[in-house]
């Protein structure tokens, strides 16, 4: 027997997530530093329950001992009205993918930004942040534009298929980081400013197992230059196997998995995760899920 002091119980609240990496990633993690810890995904889609009932399941968890929940679609924004305390960083997105559960209190983080903030420090210390295009802004790209703001980038371009979403994350975050410049851009001007960039961010989904291809020209890329996907099913994208071939620095998306699931897991248990250790273990699951 333990009590919430001495064991840790973590679930994923979100839709079709029952083979997510993310509870294995933390179970791992604990038994490495001697933690009983469960962390349990609760998909909304198995047991029939709408997004909208985030908060009651919310609830119904720290009603049973809950320590944490991660977060996830369609669920991300949907928590916000149920949250007790919000970082600045997560309330400013509007998105919450990590709630800490403390004396019956509800606090909302965002470690898909800090994740990749984390990830690409930590790869490509060096990498120059003049400016930077990102392509897709919808969950994940909003996460990942407030990293690279958050990392220095002076300059960043947005581009989406739908160029309403990309004028509109333009000024949201042009309010967050009012000293850096933060555009929407078109489709004629895209190729001039991909190939002028010290980095290019895929966050739209092209590059998937089902959905192939490259969100770019990637005979726009030259070595100079870095290149960042969120994707990592698979790991090696057909931009980063293109960027790589054209001697670009990359990071894959399996550093935004693994971080953050590492600043998820340091938030619920104060302690500081090793994350190449981390890496590993996520990259030893694709495989074995890939078979
Ligand atoms: N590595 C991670 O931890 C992590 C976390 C979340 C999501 N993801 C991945 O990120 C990707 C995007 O997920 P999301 O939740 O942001 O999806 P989303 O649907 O919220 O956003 C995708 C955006 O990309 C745009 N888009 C699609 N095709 C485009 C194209 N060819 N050119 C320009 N814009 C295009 C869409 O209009 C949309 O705005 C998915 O592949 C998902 O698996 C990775
Ligand atoms: O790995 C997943 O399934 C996640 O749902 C991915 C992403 O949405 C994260 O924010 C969640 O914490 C975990």
């Amino acid at each position: 027997m333990s009590t919430t002091s001495e064991s840790y119980l973590v679930g994923l609240i979100g839709a079709g997530i029952t083979a997510s990496l993310t509870p294995p990633m933390h179970e791992a993690e604990a038994a490495h530093h001697g933690l009983h810890y469960l962390y349990r995904p609760v998909d909304l889609e198995a047991i029939g329950r709408p997004g909208t009932d985030v908060g009651e399941l919310l609830r119904a968890g720290r009603d049973l001992g809950f320590n944490a929940f991660n977060i996830t679609h369609p669920c991300k924004q949907l928590v916000l009205d149920h949250l007790h305390e919000t970082t600045p960083a997560a309330a400013a997105l509007k998105a919450v993918n990590t709630v800490l559960i403390r004396d019956g209190r509800f606090i909302g983080h965002n470690t898909d930004q800090t994740g990749f903030a984390a990830g690409l420090a930590a790869e490509l210390p060096e990498a120059p942040k003049e400016s930077v295009v990102q392509i897709g802004t919808g969950g994940a790209g909003s996460a990942v534009a407030a990293a690279l703001l958050s990392q220095g980038v002076q300059a960043l371009h947005l581009f989406d298929v739908d160029p309403t979403r990309a004028a509109e994350r333009a000024q949201a975050l042009g309010q967050m980081f009012p000293h850096q410049s933060v555009a929407a851009a078109g489709t004629e001007e895209l190729p001039g400013l991909i190939a002028a960039a010290d980095g290019v961010v895929n966050a739209t989904p092209v590059g998937m197992h089902h959905h192939p291809g490259t969100p770019i020209d990637t005979s726009l890329l030259s070595a100079r230059q870095w290149v960042a996907d969120v994707i990592y099913l698979p790991v090696d994208t057909e931009l980063i196997t293109a960027a790589r071939a054209a001697g670009c620095r990359v990071l894959d998306g399996g550093h935004m998995a693994v971080g953050q699931a590492a600043d998820a897991f340091a938030l619920i248990t104060g302690m500081e995760p090793d994350r190449a250790r981390m890496r590993a273990y996520f990259l030893e699951l694709l495989h074995a899920q890939q078979g």
